[in-house]
């Protein structure tokens, strides 16, 4: 099936969780691409069975061309199954909890399956020097929080889903 991957990331660790969800995608026999939100058109999805939307978050809420592309996509979908995900919290325990993220918008216009939070990455060398402050003000820890086998199995999850809805149709 072909599958679409859009992803909106500022300091590129969410991309890179996109990139490792589309090659587990590609390695169960998918034909994926990837799309950048803040320059692709909604209408480069438009031959795909299935689409996947993710962001990373920033002050509790999807980076800008997240809202607007997921906006403009959710006119297009006609039925087609949606994954969400969130890129963020950092530390161990990570912070801020999951939950806190809100996507309300994003998730009733376009229903997704389900929508997952993983943990981000902060590196305080790629931060402008705002986000700098807003880091050191806040106490954030610096690293990479993100869990490869849990993003990599999330994404086998959603090849099983899909194998699952072309059986019960074919
Ligand atoms: C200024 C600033 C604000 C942030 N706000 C949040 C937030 O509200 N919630 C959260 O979970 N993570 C927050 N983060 C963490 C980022 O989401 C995390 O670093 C993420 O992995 C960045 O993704 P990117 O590299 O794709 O831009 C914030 C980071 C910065 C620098």
């Amino acid at each position: 099936m072909r599958i679409s991957i859009a992803v909106a990331s500022k300091h590129g660790s969410t991309a890179e969780i996109a990139a490792a969800v589309g090659e587990e995608l590609a390695a169960s026999g998918h034909d994926v691409s990837v799309h950048d939100m803040a320059t692709a058109s909604v209408l480069e999805l438009d031959e795909s069975g299935a689409i996947i939307l993710g962001s990373a978050i920033y002050y509790g809420h999807w980076l800008l061309p997240a809202e607007v592309f997921t906006e403009d996509l959710s006119l297009r979908l006609d039925g087609r199954p949606v994954w969400m995900f969130s890129s963020g919290p950092i530390g161990a325990p990570a912070q801020p909890d999951p939950t806190t993220v809100d996507v309300e918008d994003q998730l009733v216009l376009t229903q997704p399956r389900e929508h997952k939070v993983f943990a981000g990455r902060l590196e305080r060398a790629r931060l402008h020097r705002g986000e700098r402050a807003v880091a050191t003000a806040l106490r954030s820890p610096e690293g990479d929080f993100r869990d490869w086998e849990e993003i990599r199995g999330w994404a086998r999850g959603i090849a099983r889903a899909l194998d699952d809805v072309h059986s019960a149709t074919a």
